[in-house]
């Protein structure tokens, strides 16, 4: 007998509590982190297998896709859609929903999921990850598009694996935010990191400076005020981080706090953000709000976000609590631009 807690004891316990649980939450859960740990053991292999490098095709939101963005959809795909759990699924490489094959019987979930973050990253060997989030779908029903779009606040569960050092599951179920590390020798998610919270004060910003050009007003201050340090408006020096993996940023946010912002810019006036809200701003934001953080547009919070598409994409401004609510009073305030 060891103190160890396994994922799946964290979960079955967790689940106990609740009268109406049948377990089939739990055996979705298993099967997202069974495609994890496969996806794990292909990018820890990566160029010994053959599956670094660029696929030579297109995802349906224009961008070139690595080998691995469709070794890993396929991974994920096969591990979920025959546990009788899943009424569908939507993938950010596939262009509609995917439906479950006929032959099984359909569940009362549905998953939503970016089965490689930051897969810019692969080929210089840093951290990618795997983002999903789970909502809840009318039982006996073939969902049509519609039924995907729900505000994540409507999100049961949502988590993100990180393909690091170390291989880690962070996981909320709307009841706080654990942290498991996988151990290799027997194949286990352990938990490691008991209810994360994210630090309400913090001096460390994470953001792309090349768009600085195209940064709205509120996002220019709040930067130039943190560049501008201990003789600046704020009194204290700031750091700067940016990993270009969302996964590697959120984890290290909710471990030390700081600030996460993919804002609106005006290099496409047409495109409302980068990152996209149903695979990674939702599952990210409901994780940071269960930390204790908040996360934002910069005029509306991310969870509120009634989606009209699968692929939409938002500003994405997320972090320690006292530095979000300085930035949405930026946005609160006048301008000039
Ligand atoms: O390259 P940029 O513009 O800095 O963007 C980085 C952002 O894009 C992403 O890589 C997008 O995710 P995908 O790799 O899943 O498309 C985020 O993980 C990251 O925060
Ligand atoms: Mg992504
Ligand atoms: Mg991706």
């Amino acid at each position: 007998m060891t103190d160890q807690v396994t994922l799946t004891q964290f979960i079955i316990e967790q689940q106990r509590g609740l009268p109406d649980a049948s377990g089939t939450f739990t055996l979705l859960l298993n099967n997202i982190v069974t495609a994890c740990k496969q996806i794990s053991h292909r990018v820890n292999r990566g160029a010994l297998i053959g599956v670094l490098g660029s696929a030579g095709s297109e995802n349906v939101q224009g961008e070139v896709q690595k080998k691995l963005d469709i070794i890993t959809n396929d991974i994920m795909v096969k591990a979920l859609d025959w546990g009788g759990h899943l009424g569908g699924m939507a993938s950010e490489e596939i262009d509609d929903p995917i439906k479950i094959p006929k032959q099984y019987p359909k569940g009362k979930y549905l998953v939503l999921f970016d089965p490689l973050d930051g897969s810019s990253n692969i080929d210089i060997n840093l951290t990618v990850g795997t983002i999903f989030s789970v909502l809840r779908c009318r039982e006996g029903v073939e969902p049509e598009t519609e039924d995907f779009l729900r505000k994540g606040s409507e999100q049961v569960c949502a988590g993100f694996v990180l393909y690091g050092p170390s291989t880690m599951l962070v996981l909320t179920t709307g009841n706080g935010v654990n942290g498991f590390t996988l151990d290799q020798d027997i194949g286990e998610f352990i938990l490691t990191h008991r209810n994360m919270r994210i630090p309400e004060e913090s001096s460390e910003f994470a953001i792309n400076m090349s768009n600085q050009r195209f940064w709205e007003a509120p996002v220019k201050r709040y930067i130039d005020e943190c560049i501008a340090g201990q003789e600046g408006p704020r009194g204290k020096n700031f750091n700067m981080r940016w990993v270009a993996s969302l996964v590697a940023d959120v984890y290290r946010i909710l471990n030390r706090g700081g600030v996460f912002l993919y804002p609106y810019d005006l290099r496409d006036p047409e495109r409302p953000g980068k990152l996209r809200l149903m695979y990674e701003a939702n599952p990210m934001a409901f994780i940071i709000e269960q930390a204790g953080g908040l996360c934002s547009t910069g005029t509306e919070r991310i969870l509120d976000i009634k989606p009209h598409d699968i692929h939409q994409r938002v500003p994405l401004i997320f972090g320690s609590k006292n530095e979000i609510e300085r930035l949405i009073s930026y946005y609160q305030q006048p301008t000039d631009n």
